[in-house]
């Protein structure tokens, strides 16, 4: 996957994906996630894919090990760049995942990376004490996923700006820490909890920033992608 933001495609249609598009090209990073897959299925990635956009599916299987490995190896097929999975559903799960990908991957293309989601950017401190009974702290949660995902052999994880820094250490630099709940200053935070700046995301060590509605909300989205891009990468002279 190119080191580019990955725009997050969360539109109800195929039509009004590609009338977003029309003002990006190929260079882009782009992620299909459920409301778009559950509505036009595998032919919304095959057309991207004419249009040359590296594409994160973000479906985040979370099953018993054998339906996640089934899932995995038909979705492999697709030839999408990544994957994930929620690491709450364990090692085991996870290593089922990375085995139907491998079986699923045809001969002679390289097989999509595949991450573990450890806690929702949408999560907070309270939510992992209250709802999912954690004693730990959100951090040790996250970074707790981040080694479990490690340990199942995967190639990184989604968590927030926050932890990248100390995953990089415990996992290591090319540990994929894919960040999203990103927001420029003047954003609203909508449902996200642990949100960043691409400027705070590059200096934490992320690897990949996913953004959507900060450029799908945007009144000029070829704008603001160019903004963030340039913040992320630190090409931006206030950046
Ligand atoms: O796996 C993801 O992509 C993901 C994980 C996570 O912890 N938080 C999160 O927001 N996402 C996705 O990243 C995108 C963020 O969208 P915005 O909040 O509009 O930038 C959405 O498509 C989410 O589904």
């Amino acid at each position: 996957m190119k080191k580019s933001p990955i725009i997050a495609l969360d539109f109800e249609s195929a039509e009004k994906t590609f009338e977003f598009l029309t003002v990006f090209e190929g260079d882009v990073n782009v992620k299909v996630g459920m409301q778009l897959y559950y509505k036009e299925g595998p032919a919304i990635i095959a057309r991207l894919k004419e249009r040359g956009f590296d594409i994160f599916l973000d479906l985040k299987l979370h099953d018993i090990p054998n339906t996640v490995k089934s899932a995995m190896e038909v979705l492999a097929s697709l030839g999408v760049n990544l994957v994930n999975v929620h690491a709450a559903g364990g090692k085991t799960m996870m290593e089922a995942a990375l085995e139907g990908l491998d079986k699923g991957t045809p001969t002679g293309i390289k097989r999509p990376s595949i991450i573990g989601v450890t806690q929702l950017t949408s999560t907070d401190e309270r939510q992992v004490k209250e709802e999912q009974l954690i004693q730990a702290s959100l951090q040790q949660s996250v970074l707790h996923y981040a080694k479990l995902t490690k340990d199942a052999g995967l190639d990184g994880v989604v968590c927030s700006v926050q932890e990248a820094a100390i995953i990089s250490e415990v996992c290591g630099p090319e540990f994929l820490k894919v960040t999203p709940g990103i927001r420029l200053p003047e954003n609203d935070v909508q449902d996200q909890k642990r949100i960043a700046t691409p400027e705070e995301a590059r200096k934490e060590g992320s690897t990949h920033i996913v953004v959507g509605r900060a450029i799908t909300g945007a009144s000029n989205p070829r704008a603001a992608y160019e903004q963030i891009n340039a913040l992320w990468k630190g090409t931006d002279r206030n950046g």
